[in-house]
């Protein structure tokens, strides 16, 4: 038999991936493994909205990539196909004032978008909940990413006013789901004590995934997302290492399929070798970043640059440079300081200079090179 030259390679019309959608941001798994008693508490919290009753308050926290996320949407998908229960899930990164939390809320119970014009807060409050009360209908409010409304310190008054509306406004039964990822917070610590007599949510937790449970769970993308043979367990091996590497964020994983894919039929090649994955593994490292990154204001992004740019100087010296470029002030520059601490992108710990007394040193958590290329 002649061997063929040709074997192994990729022609045109062939491609490594079954389906490549399974490999994106926002595509929602089918098969939940390793998540039952999570799923078993957040149903449990959720239950009394079935029968019409307030459900209780809950607490999702957990590093970033465990999967809170996607047990919120599985469960309000459920919720919306199988009850009259109304679910609005808010990404509170993107809306991070109480007043833009309600907005969104506004829409999920109306359909549409709340007047451009704008309406006072007091106004948008009680269109939501008349209308609940008039519809006798629950609504499950999930508060993604909660973190930011405590970076902006709006987390208290939104929480207050969403567990008050039963008592205020004629029994509007509203249920909260507070997902966090920052582990350095805690979240009843954090509210005002105003809140916190009103508010004693179930704790869930998401801890990290280890090793295996990476293996188990990349194992159902794979095949789904590929074709037979394409990768083989050595290579996922190694995929659900670097996936541990980076705090055990199935973000990295994913991407890093993903891009190994590619890598190979860059190659022209029907299956995915090590080199792919270790190629690829230089840029899916890095999603947490780019994923912060992303959310930043002009502030924000135009001090990480410099702080990139100069990094290891004092932190005197990066607000001449910030406020040269900005124009704006030390209160400001101080804000965003701690924006970007909260935000795990910097360090900003207080250490004595001589000759200056204690000034703080930011230092930053990322490579310079890497964040500079995606800011
Ligand atoms: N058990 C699992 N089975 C299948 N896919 C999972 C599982 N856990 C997480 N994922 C996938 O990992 C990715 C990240 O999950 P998810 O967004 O739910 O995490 P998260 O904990 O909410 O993260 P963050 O706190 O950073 O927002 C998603 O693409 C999701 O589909």
């Amino acid at each position: 038999m002649t061997e063929d030259p040709e074997e192994g390679m990729l022609s045109w019309d062939e491609s490594v991936f079954r389906d490549e959608h399974v490999f994106e941001i926002d595509y929602l798994p089918e098969t939940f493994l390793h998540r039952d008693t999570q799923m078993e508490t957040l149903k449990y919290a959720l239950r009394p909205a079935v029968r019409g009753s307030r459900p209780l308050n809950v607490v999702a926290r957990g590093p970033p990539g465990t999967g809170k996320t996607t047990a919120v949407q599985k469960l309000f998908g459920e919720l919306r196909a199988q009850t009259d229960v109304k679910t609005v899930r808010v990404n509170c990164q993107v809306n991070s004032t109480r007043y833009s939390v309600f907005s969104r809320l506004f829409e999920g119970v109306f359909d549409y978008e709340p007047p451009s014009s704008g309406i006072s807060f007091k106004k948008l409050f009680s269109q939501i909940t008349d209308q609940l009360v008039a519809d006798d209908r629950v609504l499950a409010v999930a508060l993604d990413d909660v973190n930011y409304l405590f970076y902006e310190d709006e987390a208290s008054d939104t929480l207050y006013s969403l567990l008050r509306a039963h008592e205020e406004q004629g029994g509007a039964k509203i249920g909260v789901v507070c997902i966090s990822s920052d582990l350095d917070l805690d979240v009843i610590d954090a509210l005002d004590t105003r809140v916190q007599s009103v508010f004693r949510p179930e704790d869930v937790y998401f801890p990290k995934y280890d090793q295996t449970e990476i293996v188990d769970i990349l194992e159902e993308r794979v095949d789904r997302g590929f074709h037979e043979g394409v990768m083989d367990a050595p290579v996922l091996d190694r995929v659900a290492e670097c996936t541990e590497e980076q705090g055990g964020d199935l973000r990295v994983g994913i991407d890093l399929m993903r891009r190994a894919g590619l890598n190979a039929e860059m190659r022209a090649s029907k299956a995915i070798e090590m080199q792919d994955v270790e190629k690829a593994y230089d840029k899916s490292k890095y999603v947490h970043l780019s994923r912060r990154l992303q959310e930043l204001s002009e502030a924000e992004s135009a001090l990480l640059e410099v702080i990139a740019e100069h990094d290891g100087k004092r932190a005197g010296d990066i607000y001449d440079v910030f406020n040269d470029e900005t124009g704006l002030g030390y209160t400001r520059y101080s804000e965003v300081t701690n924006k970007l601490d909260q935000l795990g992108i910097i360090t900003a710990s207080y250490a004595d200079v001589e000759g200056r007394g204690r000034s703080r040193e930011l230092t930053l958590n990322y490579d310079a090179d890497a964040v500079l290329e995606r800011l």
